[in-house]
């Protein structure tokens, strides 16, 4: 056969190939839609959207899936995002196509300073930096035989906080307890990121300079969007981020150095053993090398990663001990009926309700499960963004949409949920045994409720959360009554700050328990 033909043949069929897939990729494009959603926003939108809190967006995105259904695509300038309100269909996202889900978007200007440019867990692109540093978080750190190595941790912050509130209820006036649990939460967290326990002074400046950057987030987001423009309509405003940024190096980076010259000090002396010493996240991030660089942490990176932890563990904690405490003061059988589990399990004569205790109180665990279902600190995930093109129930999800699921309507779900909007622990009783149902909080099998996420992604401190919650509530309520101050209706009305907090912060008259 001549050798032109044979040339001719390969062509044609190599051409007739391309237009077969590209025949095929349009014909899906074509047969399968973005989600529905109001017509494309100008990029203004996208600013002004940013100014909004999460309870006003979630208002906003009610609105628009009465209209348009339960997911729906809100164009603004040329990336679609895409909202999900409906369980099932955030089961096949995140679970079943796990993968493909559990990108996040790129970073704008402000987040790009926070996360030293993508370089922490919760912003890190869907790869091997982000496998590397999530794999180091819950294995040297959230792993449980290392969370018991900091059991005396949470007994020492207890006594911190009994004092507080011992000492604000013999004034006679009700206490108001949300300044306290951030404080707490924030010792445990300081502690297991620096590893000493720190003067209760220095982890107040380390609080303060934390939660004025968190703050303030929400009026800084206006400057991820098209910052060469914004940076410049709002000089000020990115003059005050980076002034807070600053402030938050000066703070932090002493104890970073700090910790770094001890560690060497003892790889030096191997002679003074490990009495005493506890590991800490701040030790396991020296030694890391990210896998694409092939070169250590920086200074910044590691400043990131220990802002990351603290942030990401101690306002939604102590937010959650919040509303679940609102809850045993406005509902007092509920806080009757933990009071008689937490005796029939403790000592009288003993003070502290134990973490080996935690395991025998099913109503307990009950309160907490039903405390995350009805007030989920995030009422959002972080962003996820679109690996590659995906079909899902019909619907086109486009490479780098990005993607969000509304948490707070999964749980409120009257399909699956009876009177969602009650607080029942009791629908998390196993009836027959009296025991606690084996509930899947990561939505593995079936998502019911999102509190923590589900799939890839999901919150690695879920199992730090929950210890410490039932912890904190087991020995808040066996330690003292907690009554509503006088006339005073709890109102579980929702503010959004960093997380969802209550709008009117809990106040309480608290009575020690004469056992
Ligand atoms: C009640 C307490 C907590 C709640 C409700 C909560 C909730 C969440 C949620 C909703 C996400 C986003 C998941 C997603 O994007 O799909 C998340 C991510 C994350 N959380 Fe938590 N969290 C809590 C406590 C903690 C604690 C104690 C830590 C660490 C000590 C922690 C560390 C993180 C990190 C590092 C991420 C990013 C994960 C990633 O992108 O791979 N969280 N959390």
């Amino acid at each position: 056969m001549e050798i032109w033909f044979v040339i001719l043949i390969s062509l044609s069929i190599s051409a007739l190939i391309k237009a077969f897939i590209n025949l095929l990729y349009s014909s899906k494009k074509h047969r399968y839609k973005l989600p529905p959603g109001p017509s494309t926003l100008p990029f203004i939108g996208k600013v002004l959207l940013s100014r909004k809190s999460a309870v006003e967006l979630k208002m906003i995105l009610r609105t628009l899936h009465r209209k348009f259904g339960p997911v729906i695509t809100v164009k603004i300038g040329s990336t679609p995002t895409i909202f999900i309100a409906d369980r099932s269909l955030a089961y096949q996202a995140l679970i079943q196509n796990g993968a493909v889900f559990a990108d996040r978007p790129p970073a704008g200007a402000v987040s790009k300073v926070l996360t030293s440019k993508q370089h922490n867990i919760n912003s890190a692109a869907y790869g091997p930096t982000w496998r590397l540093l999530r794999r180091n978080l819950t294995a040297e750190i959230l792993h449980p035989t290392r969370v018991k190595s900091y059991s005396h941790a949470p007994k020492w912050v207890l006594q911190i906080l009994l004092d507080c509130l011992s000492s604000q209820s013999k004034t006679g006036d009700p206490v108001r307890v949300v300044g306290h649990f951030q404080f707490a939460m924030f010792c445990l967290l300081v502690l297991m990121c620096f590893g000493d326990k720190l003067d209760e002074k220095k982890i107040k400046e380390v609080e303060d300079v934390q939660h004025l950057m968190m703050l303030n987030l929400r009026r800084f987001n206006v400057l991820n969007f098209w910052p060469r423009v914004t940076k410049i309509l709002f000089r000020k405003l990115w003059e005050e981020f980076l002034q807070i940024r600053e402030q938050q190096e000066r703070v932090l980076m002493p104890l970073i150095r700090e910790r770094r010259r001890v560690k060497k000090e003892r790889l030096a002396n191997p002679a003074e053993g490990k009495e005493g010493y506890l590991l800490a996240y701040i030790d396991t991030l020296f030694d890391l090398e990210l896998p694409e660089e092939k070169r250590k942490l920086d200074e910044k990176e590691i400043m990131s990663l220990c802002t990351e932890f603290l942030t990401a563990g101690t306002d939604t904690t102590s937010t959650a001990l919040q509303w679940a405490m609102a809850n045993l003061v406005k509902y007092p059988d509920i806080q009757e009926k933990l009071f008689t589990e937490i005796k029939g399990v403790v000592g009288e004569t003993e003070r502290e309700v134990k973490e080996d205790d935690l395991q025998k109180m099913p109503y307990l665990k009950a309160v907490i499960l039903e405390s995350l279902r009805r007030h989920p600190p995030a009422q959002f995930l972080l962003p996820h963004a679109v690996k590659e093109e995906i079909v899902v129930d019909g619907f086109l999800f486009p490479k780098n949409a990005s993607i969000n699921c509304t948490v707070g309507d999964v749980g409120w779900d009257s399909k699956i949920w009876d009177d969602p909007m009650a607080f029942k622990p009791e629908r998390f009783l196993n009836r027959e045994e009296g025991g606690v149902e084996v509930f899947d909080l990561t939505g593995s099998r079936e998502i019911k409720m999102m509190p923590f996420g589900a799939g890839r992604r999901i919150c690695p401190g879920l199992g730090l959360a929950l210890l410490h919650l039932e912890y904190f509530v087991a020995n808040l309520i066996w330690n003292y009554e907690w009554n509503a101050a006088d006339g005073d209706e709890i109102s579980l009305e929702e503010e959004h700050e960093f997380t969802i907090v209550m709008k009117n912060p809990l106040k309480a008259r608290i009575h020690p328990r004469s056992k």
